[in-house]
């Protein structure tokens, strides 16, 4: 016996359910006329009132000279219009920076809006897998807000609930190509909220000539690019041990250079030593005379000189001990940067497993031990294979050039980063489009930030040397 149910048996209709025995037909309520226009007035009046919300500027402007033209007829709507337009006009072209940020991007924001995200929006959620079309209904993320800046489209999405920063930071390449960018990036906004980042132009095409020698010494963060929203990229080097990893040709060099000229006032003032291991005889030898005694090309030569600023290290941790848990750069105790050029060759091409084993111990003990103490290490390498530089993870922070594969951009920003955007892989390798720009990622931040270092050339090097020469025969 079935249970009686409203509705009469269709046992011929045809169901998408599998294993269902008997099928009714749903009994059809017939809704009066007046609900249903009562709840389509109501949508309507709550999408107006929405719209004004959130588009004043624009209502207005059409909603204005639509009622001066219904009362006053459209001579009075056009002068409306006319005299505005005609006092803002100039405005652009007297002061672009003011226009810009009052109008420009907020017109071009509203355009990109409505004519790029709110257009393709349904199409790309769906076929990118983040939107979920259910029972005839679709669940989307819903746009919040789009701003524009000078190079970027910034979008405010709401996720929908139950979605992952990580189901987003899978699907880059769909938003990106869905939205006609060439990039994009995923940063977490609040709770359930993501702000999704579109390129619009490459602000960093351009390179970037050698940054001037700041005034005054200080030991960083060391002005040495910008980064891509235009703001200085400072580099943190006192306190911490930074990894710069990069193709042959991405530009390490710049990186190493850019540091070194920022701390040039504090190396002269004897707030700062700069040590150098140049393995390769290439890149460091330029400068050598910046270095002094503090120079070492070798393998042997590179052990000994590491062991020597272990020593160091520990000698000044013996006199610490106790006193501060900090470091303060002083005359007596200077900062010490230990910067290594093609790292690897110490350690994992060094055929001499003694030399070998040497130099790993002492680069250990000073990327473990050395930030609290003023030491801190800055280690370039080509190839980030795991058993390539196996103290890889004793810096916290890591920088990513220009890289040969997808693979290697978690192996040195760690996981998930190339995720979040930073598509060390895509960046050029013509030297005036690529070099020198890198992603960024720091202890204190997941996200990576896209920058570019100035480019210290082999003049501005000889430029410095001669420079630190006059001031110490001073
Ligand atoms: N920041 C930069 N901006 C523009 N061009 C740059 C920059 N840095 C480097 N270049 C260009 O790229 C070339 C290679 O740079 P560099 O030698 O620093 O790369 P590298 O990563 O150190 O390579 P390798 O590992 O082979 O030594 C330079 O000769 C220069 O022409």
């Amino acid at each position: 016996m079935f249970k009686k149910l409203p509705g009469d048996e269709a046992r011929t209709l045809v169901t998408t359910t599998p294993d269902t025995a008997v099928v009714f037909r749903p009994a059809v309520v017939r809704t009066p006329a007046i609900f249903t226009v009562t709840i389509f007035l109501w949508r309507l009046l709550a999408g107006i009132v929405r719209l004004i919300w959130r588009h004043p500027v624009a209502v207005a402007v059409l909603a204005v000279p639509a009622v001066l033209s219904i009362l006053y007829g459209w001579r009075i709507a056009l002068v409306a219009v006319a005299v505005p337009v005609s006092l803002l006009a100039p405005w652009p072209f007297f002061d672009r920076a003011s226009f810009d940020r009052w109008m420009g991007w907020r017109l071009l924001a509203w355009w990109r809006l409505v004519w790029i995200y709110r257009r393709h929006w349904q199409s790309v959620m769906i076929v990118s897998g983040l939107g979920r079309h259910l029972q005839g209904r679709d669940y989307l993320p819903h746009i919040i807000r789009v701003t524009c800046t000078s190079w970027a489209d910034l979008v405010t999405v709401k996720m929908i609930s139950g979605q992952s920063v990580k189901d987003w930071a899978d699907r880059i390449e769909h938003l990106a190509h869905g939205f006609g960018t060439t990039s994009c990036r995923v940063t977490v906004a609040r709770s359930g909220r993501l702000l999704l980042t579109f390129p619009r132009r490459d602000p960093l095409a351009t390179p970037l000539p050698a940054l001037p020698i700041p005034e005054t010494p200080s030991v960083g963060p060391v002005e040495i690019g910008r980064c891509e929203d235009g703001t200085p990229w400072r580099l943190k080097v006192h306190g911490t041990h930074v990894l710069v990893a990069g193709a042959t040709g991405a530009g390490k060099g710049s990186i190493i250079w850019s540091t070194i000229r920022g701390l040039l006032p504090a190396v002269r003032a004897g707030l700062v030593q700069v040590w150098a291991l140049d393995p390769k005889r290439m890149e460091l030898s330029f400068g050598r005379d910046l270095f002094g005694t503090r120079y070492a090309a070798s393998p042997a030569d590179c052990a000994d000189l590491l062991e020597a600023a272990v020593s160091v290290m520990q000698e000044r941790a013996d006199r610490f001990a106790g006193l501060q848990r900090s470091h303060t750069p002083t005359v007596d105790d200077p900062f010490v940067l230990v910067v290594v050029d093609e790292v690897a060759f110490l350690t994992a091409y060094q055929s001499d497993k003694g030399l070998k084993l040497r130099i790993s111990a002492a680069l250990a003990t000073l990327t473990t031990q050395g930030r609290a103490v003023g030491f801190g290490v800055m280690a370039a390498l080509q190839d980030p294979r795991k058993e390539v530089m196996n103290v890889r993870n004793l810096f916290p922070d890591k920088i990513a050039l220009r890289l040969d594969e997808s693979e290697q951009v978690d192996m040195v920003l760690g996981d998930g980063a190339r995720d979040r955007g930073a598509l060390a892989d895509h960046i050029s390798p013509v030297p005036e489009r690529g070099a020198g720009i890198g992603y960024v990622r720091l202890e204190t931040s997941p996200d990576p930030i896209r920058a570019r270092a100035g480019y210290v050339s082999d003049s501005d090097i000889r430029a410095m040397v001669a420079d630190f020469a006059e001031e110490a025969n001073k």
